[in-house]
């Protein structure tokens, strides 16, 4: 056993199921039923990656990652970007005990298509054979029904990712699957590694050689490098040396793994469909779309495994003190979403009504900035007793602001994306409700828009307070110098943006309304106190990605980021 760990292992079984549909050969984690043959081949094209991976006893390490190839240069097309606003994260899924796995992780994945739209992935399980099907861009783009049949099995996981360690390149994109002494593991992480290069540094000393130069692939790393004897011992020894945020599912030949940091940064649900068949995923929309039913959260410093005696859970520490990610229901999840047992719709009317409560103003008409302010828009407008109109349209045939190169064309970028109806806005006051506020440029803007459009009056009310420091913890956000709330004050962003009046969600208010659960979240990127210190730099904007060679180094020309509050 691990040191200071699995230290309670309870079984969750249900006695009545039974996995019918499961075929393993293999029953527990041991080396003498893995085929002693070795499978490996690769064959990505531009922008899709399909791997095959057995295990081999006589396959020694350093473990193998499969997306690696030495013909990949593959970039995404906004690789060099300098728009740094907090993005969406990424989402994980995984599936066990359906005939169906593969599929079913493919429509998880759109449900999660918020989480992240750099790449997708899919490991499924047959026959002790780990198969991958890995590509970039968004998941309608990388599966088709071609790919998802070379996925078979009732054992799956997949992920979508939006980089926050290593750059967005096919190599990078997730699940991983490695070979390793005692078998193949491929595993999908949602979060960030904040000791990633040390740890990173001291496997390379001793041998370890990395195909990758994403933060995830150092778990696959420490488990193979491990010197416990079970899968799951394993994967408790890489967690103790691991630091930050990772909500993470792990496949091997037979098993289910599913993982949440002892802070609980990052979201993952636990899911049953109706032929028994146990799911995991960031959001309960996932779930949903499925048909699965929610059981319950994964609990912060849980490890919950899944194999054919039935459903385990072992604890990473004795007393987990959580500290959740606030902006997963501050923009990150979706409103349909169950997140860290809260609706996210209700939270957001509520940060809405607040705003209404604590910042009135005279006004005629209360929009939102689509999608993500509609709902606490809706909260502010009910509590205030003024009608909520769409003052702005969003098109859905613009692509990503993000994508756009130069800070001149991305400015343009939020006029395509959002319109104003002059209708709504002639002569009328308006309150104009958005979910944050990042570099300030989307509010500037739309601020220009709107009195352009004839609004006579336009007030903003930030359903979040002020935004002041970088996330470590699986969110992109910018440095703290590009973050306008570190460098302004209220009065300044209110002049800055062309505004008539500006106020953010109070900071005791969010506590307040949060009751006794307000200790169990993190709040960082408003406060400056991070659970865990975030003592490497940032790695992704700070480091020249070597890429194939598999080494990072300080950019010369780059300054340093400064980490607020530490
Ligand atoms: O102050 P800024 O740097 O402009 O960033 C803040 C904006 O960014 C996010 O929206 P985004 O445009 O990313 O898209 P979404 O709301 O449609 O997801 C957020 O909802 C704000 O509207
Ligand atoms: N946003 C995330 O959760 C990213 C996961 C991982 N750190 C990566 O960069 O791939
Ligand atoms: S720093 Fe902010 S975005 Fe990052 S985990 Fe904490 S609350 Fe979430
Ligand atoms: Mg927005």
């Amino acid at each position: 056993m691990a040191s200071n760990s699995a230290l309670s292992s309870s079984s969750l079984a249900n006695p009545k199921l039974s996995f019918s549909s499961f075929s393993s050969s293999s029953s527990s984690v041991n080396p003498s039923f893995f085929h002693n043959k070795l499978l490996f081949s690769n064959s990505n094209s531009n922008s899709n990656s399909k791997t095959t991976l057995s295990h081999s006893r006589n396959h020694k390490p350093p473990s193998a990652c499969n997306n690696t190839n030495p013909n990949t240069t593959d970039t995404f097309p906004f690789q060099n970007l300098t728009d740094e606003k907090p993005r969406e994260e990424c989402g994980v899924v995984g599936i066990y005990g359906d005939p169906e796995a593969s599929r079913l992780c493919y429509l998880a994945l759109h449900a999660l298509q918020h989480r992240g739209q750099e790449g997708a992935g899919i490991v499924s399980v047959d026959n002790n054979i780990l198969q991958t099907v890995t590509g970039v861009g968004l998941v309608s783009e990388v599966f088709n029904d071609t790919k998802l049949r070379q996925l078979p099995g009732t054992l799956a996981i997949g992920h979508v990712r939006y980089s926050t360690a290593g750059q967005s390149m096919l190599k990078n994109v997730q699940p991983f699957v490695a070979g390793y002494r005692f078998g193949s593991v491929g595993v999908a992480h949602n979060g960030n590694f904040v000791n990633y290069r040390s740890l990173r540094n001291t496997l390379e000393e001793s041998g370890s050689i990395f195909n990758t130069s994403s933060d995830t692939e150092v778990v696959l790393h420490l488990i193979a490098t491990s010197n416990q004897k079970s899968f799951i011992t394993r994967v408790i020894d890489a967690c103790e040396k691991l630091k930050g945020a990772y909500s993470l599912v792990f496949v091997t030949e037979n098993k289910l793994v599913a993982v949440r940091d002892p802070y609980g940064f990052r979201p993952l649900v636990m899911g049953r469909r109706s032929n028994g068949s146990v799911v995991f995923a960031s959001e309960t929309c996932a779930l949903d779309l499925i048909e699965a039913s929610y059981v319950r959260e994964v609990y912060p410093g849980e490890i919950v495994v899944v194999d054919e005696t039935g459903v385990q859970s072992y604890s990473l520490v004795f007393h987990p003190e959580p500290k959740q990610c606030i902006f997963e229901h501050i923009y990150f999840s979706l409103p349909n979403s169950v997140v860290f047992g809260k609706s996210v719709y209700e939270s957001r009317r509520l940060f809405g009504e607040i705003l209404a409560t604590e910042n009135p103003v005279d006004c005629d008409v209360v929009i939102a900035v689509p999608d993500s302010g509609v709902v606490a828009a809706l909260g502010y407008a009910a509590k205030a007793g003024v009608p909520f109109q769409q003052g702005l349209i969003r098109s859905h045939y613009v692509g990503r602001t993000f994508i756009e190169p130069s800070q001149k064309i991305r400015d343009f970028g939020v006029k395509l994306k959002l319109s104003p109806v002059r209708a709504v806005l002639e002569g009328k006051r308006v309150v104009v409700v958005d979910d944050s506020i990042v570099r300030g440029t989307t509010s500037s803007k739309i601020v220009r828009l709107l009195k352009e459009a004839g609004a006579k009056e336009v007030h903003m009310r930030i359903a979040c307070p002020p935004i002041i420091g970088s996330c470590y913890y699986g969110v992109d956000t910018p440095s703290p110098d590009e973050l306008i709330s570190n460098r302004m004050s209220v009065d300044e962003i209110k002049e800055f943006i062309g505004c008539d009046s500006l106020a953010f969600l109070p900071m005791d208010s969010l506590k307040k309304l949060l009751g006794d659960d307000s200790s169990n979240f993190c709040y960082a990127c408003f406060t400056g106190n991070y659970p865990v210190e975030p003592n490497e730099l940032k790695v992704k904007k700070k480091v020249v990605d070597a890429g194939l060679n598999g080494s990072v180094q300080a950019n010369p020309n780059q300054k340093e980021v400064k980490i607020v509050g530490v």
